[in-house]
């Protein structure tokens, strides 16, 4: 399959500090983050003949101006290339972006640094699928198991997945995958909500949530625990009361506790028949979740975590020690599709199952794509698998996604659903958008001269 493109130079990168209001609602606070702005750092790659790519990382607010820096450090190891040169060995131009010699000792591929990377490779794989008129799952499953696998980076990872294997694999999976895309263009791929969970939300929104998830088509839900055993108690009651027994229920702590801590809390919780902890205790703790998840198993509780693993070599080392039963790859955590690629082919071979994380902005436009691509292939099942719905800032994009009867609908757009509209980026810009200058004309929110 020929997959490259015009040769096209890449003349410049612009980023963006893009922020929402959203912690005014307590939408998307957890036990840990209490007040969370979903934000992002947002990239426009932009070639000769003004073709352009958007990618971003998600951010909680603060701390988005840090990765927008660490992103204009970046920049010169990605204007002036030509796309030809990046993804004929894509591999090779992302190593590149995560061994510069100076930057990576400040990461290296953790923390800030590695989000940059993220939305900018983000941004680079947009621009490819743009490129070819596809849409980005369309263009990894086209790509030849050889084309895909040079994209990846398996400096760290030989020791579970080789080059060759994963071609292998990728060979051996292509059985099938007409049958496969055809499932998706009828019916779409299964989502679990977070939606009615948020830690702050109140009792009566919590309960007008589950009813309307139920009644659009949800059969499995997430709620956020860990600030409190008893409100956890009476919470998870009444979600079991509206949702019933035979719907599927999720806890996440978001790291709120230490190991031991965490089996006890979960010990009282499992009565309401819970399929995964997610994030008990500190996301760099492997043999934390090991012990955890031990625990855990004759309560038939699964752990689930993934969205601050902060790299493949960490996700190789939770695989490898039975420390994860839900892989929740990060689509803008890790260094972009390239890293997550190789996530994937070591859960497929070590067996465990992707489920990945989309609480964020633009998480849930960009990880459909991927488990997708997964489904088509590479693990060929839907089985006990499910991708995250949370129902916020999709109006933002100019390609959201679409939901059904609680199914990811098979993306039609070319790219990978990460351009924002241009009203979005004119209001929510911060800290000049005109939303945040009227934020502040109210006294809801300090500008940054104020802080
Ligand atoms: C701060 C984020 O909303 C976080 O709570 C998201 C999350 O943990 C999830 O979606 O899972
Ligand atoms: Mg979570």
């Amino acid at each position: 399959m020929n997959m490259t493109t015009e040769n096209l130079k890449i003349v410049s990168l612009d980023v963006k500090d893009v922020r929402f209001p959203t912690s005014l609602g307590a939408h998307g606070s957890d036990a840990m983050h209490v007040d969370p702005d979903y934000s992002c750092a947002y990239v426009t790659i932009t070639t000769a003949m003004g073709k352009k790519g958007n990618g971003l990382t998600f951010t909680l607010g603060r701390g988005t101006e840090i990765v927008v820096a660490a992103i204009k450090s970046l920049t010169p190891l990605i204007v002036g290339q030509t796309t030809v040169d990046i993804y004929k060995n894509f591999g090779s131009f992302w190593r590149s972006l995560t061994s510069d010699s100076q930057i990576r000792w400040i990461g290296p591929e953790k923390g800030v640094t590695h989000l940059a990377v993220a939305a900018i490779v983000n941004a680079l794989w947009d621009l490819w699928a743009k490129l070819l008129n596809k849409p980005l799952w369309q263009l990894l499953v086209d790509l030849e198991p050889e084309q895909l696998v040079a994209a990846i980076d398996f400096r760290y990872i030989t020791d579970v997945i080789t080059r060759e294997e994963a071609i292998t694999i990728l060979r051996d999976a292509k059985v099938g995958k007409d049958e496969r895309l055809d499932v998706l263009k009828e019916d779409g791929y299964p989502a679990y909500t977070t939606q009615v969970g948020w830690l702050g939300y109140s009792n009566e929104l919590l309960e007008e949530l589950c009813h309307k998830y139920l009644a659009a088509g949800f059969t499995a839900f997430k709620l956020k625990v860990g600030r409190d055993l008893n409100d956890d108690i009476r919470r998870l009651k009444l979600v079991r009361s509206i949702i019933g027994d035979d719907k599927e229920l999720m806890v996440d702590a978001n790291q709120v506790w230490d190991v031991q801590e965490a089996i006890d809390w979960m010990k009282k919780l499992a009565g309401f028949k819970i399929t995964w902890i997610e994030e008990p205790t500190s996301p760099d703790d492997i043999l934390g979740h090991q012990a955890i998840a031990k625990a855990m198993k004759p309560l038939g509780i699964g752990v689930a975590t993934g969205e601050m693993c902060c790299n493949r070599v960490m996700f190789k080392q939770f695989l490898q020690a039975d420390a994860m039963q839900f892989c929740q790859i990060d689509s803008a955590r890790l260094g972009g599709v390239n890293e997550i690629l190789s996530v994937y082919l070591m859960a497929h071979k070590l067996g465990v199952k992707v489920c990945p994380h989309a609480g964020g902005v633009g998480l849930c436009e960009m990880v459909q794509h991927l488990q997708m691509w997964d489904y088509i292939s590479l693990s060929g099942t839907m089985n006990g698998r499910t991708i995250e719905y949370v129902d916020q800032q999709h109006e933002h994009f100019v390609d959201p996604l679409i939901i059904k009867n609680a199914k990811y609908q098979l993306p039609t757009y070319a790219g990978y659903g990460t351009t924002f509209t241009g009203e979005t980026l004119a209001k929510y810009e911060y800290p000049n958008g005109t939303v945040w200058i009227e934020m502040f004309g109210k006294g809801l929110y300090q500008s940054p001269k104020q802080l």
